[in-house]
Order: structure tokens, then sequence, then C-alpha cells
């Protein structure tokens, strides 16, 4: 295990060396250094303009309701997988990491290295598709912000004793930038004006078929939940800047999470969720059932009669209940004991409004969080239930590749804690082509075109944050 030591405020290039010197030469065994420095609050976009930019592979969210960020940028170690045991195998070589990692935390900086996760949707992708179906990465530079601390984490493989003194001389100088450009305001620099050239939507004539057939299914007593999504594509005249997105989607959803995976070949897939999947801090797991929408009103009178229809509405509250009853059954089989409420409460977005019921439950530290995941995902909150009959009727209906859409993407670190979101109301960017799906719930009392307009009304938000 790796050992951790602090160090006072460092001043100078040779205090990080006389610092880091004697700690490497105290852990033969180490092959991997993460060294962690901390930092004045800065803005996570501007940090990320010093560390790299998009078209590196990236892990980027931020919550702006609560200030918390991360940025990790480039891989120090890097695994991307497939199949069935993609969950623990991403576990297994996090663990492996850790065993070799030496970890030093200068004071302040009581945030340690984390490990960026994105899995698609199904456990296996169609060979055409962007993403691989799992990806986990050690960030060679990580940027952290919380409310009260802001810390820089650089990791590197340590090849010999010597070659590490030039990663050093690397880390303080982007030490130096990050600590320059704190003291600035923020702004990107401008974007040129971009437009949409064509834009094409799957068939609504077959999204309301594959809701009849759903229906038709449940009445069979094949479902009792199913959830289909459409798909949009769309081309632009100019590439599509992903930080100039996030930038407008943080303004936009700023009680979402924010977020954007790039695996550094010119694929990026992002957007604003308002959906966890599960996140753990201190020994506390947290998630969430969300599910049922309705429109926002126009009126403050109008949206209030909008959220207490939806509160009453038999048909939402059944779609619902049946997300709130999977979670707290499968974290009971985990040997959980979570607590939730009854009446689930409103979730408000500047869109759209959803029935939320919070879940939390202890966490003994000897289930890791991405043992919660592999368990969790697909809720029937994007899936549907029973989760096999479920998605095999997404596979038959749905007439694309889900790929990331709805799938889980978050990050885990050294000392267990991490967060994994949702990765719905989303878009996937290349160059000046993007696609983006969303989908609806469908239980009995479901109407077609209902779920039609919920759907576009889904995408039309997020088209309109991306030029
Ligand atoms: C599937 C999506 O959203 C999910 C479906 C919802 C619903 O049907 O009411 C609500 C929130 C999400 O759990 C999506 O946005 O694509």
């Amino acid at each position: 295990m790796a050992a951790l030591s602090t160090a006072s405020s460092l001043q100078s290039f040779s205090e990080l060396l006389a610092w880091v010197r004697p700690a490497l030469e105290a852990t033969p065994t180490a092959r991997l250094l993460s060294l962690s420095l901390p930092l004045p609050r800065l803005d996570p976009l501007a940090a990320w303009g010093v560390l790299g930019s998009s078209r590196d592979r990236h892990y980027y969210q931020e919550r702006p309701a609560t200030q918390e960020a991360i940025v990790a940028v480039g891989p120090a170690a890097l695994l991307e997988l497939n199949g069935p045991q993609r969950f623990q195998q991403a576990q297994t070589f996090i663990n492996a990491c850790l065993a070799q990692g030496l970890r030093l935390q200068a004071e302040g900086a009581t945030l340690g290295p984390s490990f960026c996760c994105s899995f698609s949707f199904f456990e296996d992708v169609a060979g055409t598709a962007p993403a691989a179906p799992a990806t986990v990465f050690l960030p060679r530079w990580q940027v952290r912000c919380q409310a009260d601390r802001t810390v820089l984490t650089a990791s590197f493989a340590i090849a010999d004793r010597e070659s590490y003194r030039q990663r050093l001389e690397e880390v303080w100088q982007v030490y130096q930038h990050l600590r320059a450009i704190a003291q600035q305001p923020f702004q990107l620099p401008p974007l040129r004006p971009n437009r949409w050239l064509e834009q094409q939507s799957s068939d609504p004539q077959s999204f309301r078929a594959g809701v009849e057939t759903v229906l038709a299914e449940i009445a069979a007593g094949r479902l009792h939940k199913g959830v289909l999504a459409r798909c949009l594509e769309a081309i632009a005249e100019f590439a599509i800047v992903p930080e100039g997105v996030l930038d407008r989607l943080r303004q936009r959803f700023a009680d979402c999470a924010i977020f954007s995976c790039g695996d550094g070949r010119g694929s990026v897939f992002l957007g604003a969720t308002p959906e966890r999947l599960a996140a753990v801090e201190a020994g506390q797991l947290v998630t969430e059932a969300l599910a049922g929408s309705a429109p926002r009103g126009e009126t403050i009178a109008a949206d209030q009669a909008l959220g207490q229809a939806l509160q009453a509405n038999p048909k939402e509250l059944q779609e619902h209940q049946l997300v709130a009853q999977f979670i707290r059954q499968t974290l009971q089989e985990l040997g959980l004991e979570p607590h939730l409420s009854d009446r689930p409460q409103l979730r408000r977005l500047s869109n759209i409004q959803h029935l939320h019921t919070p879940i939390a439950a202890p966490l003994p530290a000897a289930l890791p969080l991405l043992d919660v995941v592999a368990q969790l995902h697909p809720t029937p909150a994007v899936a549907g239930l029973p989760k096999q009959a479920a998605e095999q009727a997404i596979r038959r209906l749905e007439p694309f590749e889900r790929s990331l859409y709805a799938a889980p993407v978050g990050w885990v670190d050294d000392q267990g804690n991490g967060e994994f979101l949702v990765g719905i109301r989303s878009a996937s960017i290349q160059g000046n082509r993007v696609r983006l799906c969303a989908g609806a719930g469908i239980v009995p009392g479901s109407q077609p075109d209902q779920e039609l307009v919920e759907v576009d009304l889904k995408l039309q938000a997020m088209l309109g944050a991306l030029i």
C-alpha cells in the first residue's frame, strides 16, 4: 500500500524535489506517483484550459449549485474493456494502480487521485460505435474543486529513478500557471457563430409503434415498465466546441451535473444530467429515483398546477414507484439498509419537472461504489422492468445503438469516495456532427403521442445548448 506524507506549503521547485525524492527512495516498489498540491479557488473550465482541452482524453464534471468539480485530463494509466464483468474488472484495475502507487499530499491538499470511468449502456457495443464499452483511467492531470478546497493532483509512471525529475518540473510549471490564473476572472474565448445545416430524427411513427409494442408486452405480463428513446442526428456548419457547450449548460442547468467524457480520438460525450446513479462520501451512499415527468408552466400558478398534477397522477406515480422499489430492493440484496420516503418530491429543472425520491444508505468500506453501480445499472428509470426483458425490448425496438446514452459515467477516488451519473440529457459530438438521444418511461396508461412530446422536449433542450 502506498505511503502518504505531507509537506507544508511549497514555495519553490527545489522544495518540491526535496520533498518527493526521499519519499520515492523510501518506496522502491512504487510504479506510479500521485502528487497533490493545494490551489486557490478557480473556475474548472479555466483549469481545463491550462491542463489541455476537450481533444484530450478527459473527464469533466461540474455541479454549479454546490461548486464541486473534477477536471481530469490525459491518462497516466488506462484500461478499455468490455463484457459482463466490466465493472468488477475496472475495480481490479483501480486496486492494482493504487497498490503500485505512491501518493503524496502537500498540506491543504487533502483530496487524492481519482479514476474516471465511462460505461456504455449495454456491456457490448456495435463495432461502429465511437465509445469503448468500458473505459477507466487515472488522469495525468486532475483538478478537484469542493466548496472549501481546490487541489491539483498530477500522476505519472515512474519509469526509472532519474526520469521523474523532468516530470516534476512540468508539474511545478503547471502548478504555477494554475495559481496565476486563479487570480483572474475567467471567460471563454469568443466562439464563432455556428448553425445547423441538417437535422434528422428517428422516425416518430416507429417511436409511437414502439410505445404500442411495449404497452402490449405490459398487457401480456412480460414487462412492468419499458423505457424507449429517440435519437436525433444533426450536422453543424463548423465543429462544435465542447467547452462552449459546457459553459452554456452550466448556466442553463445550474442545478444539474454538467459532464464531458472524451476518448482523445475525436469523440466527446457530454450533457447536463439531473440524475445521479450513486455517490459515496465518507461511508454514506446516496442515490435517487427520478422518473415521472411534466413540463414547466408559463406562470408560477400554471407551474404549480402542473407539479401538483404530476404528484397526484397515478400513472406517473406508478412509473416512479417501480424505480424506487427496484433501488430499495437492489440495495437490500447488497446487504444495505436504504432510507427513503414514501412520497416523491418534485425536482424542477429549467425545462421539465420530475418526481424525485432521494435514497441514502450507510456503505461498508468493503463494498466499493463500482459494485453498487454494477447492480443498479440500468435502473428502471432508463431501461424498464424486469431488467432483462426491458433490455431485450430496447434492443429490438430502438433503431440505433445507445452507446453511452443513459449509461454510468463518473469517478472514484483513492478513499473510495466517488460519484456516477446517469448519462441522460446528453449528446455525442464528433467534430461538426452530433447525436442526441432521449427517452421516456412507458407504463399502463402511457399515450404514444404524449411520450413523443416528452422525448422531443428533452431533445430540443439539449440541441439548443449545442451551438
Ligand atoms: C430516459 C430519460 O429520462 C428518464 C425518464 C423519465 C420519465 O420517463 O419520466 C424521467 C427521468 C429520467 O429517469 C431521458 O431523459 O432520456
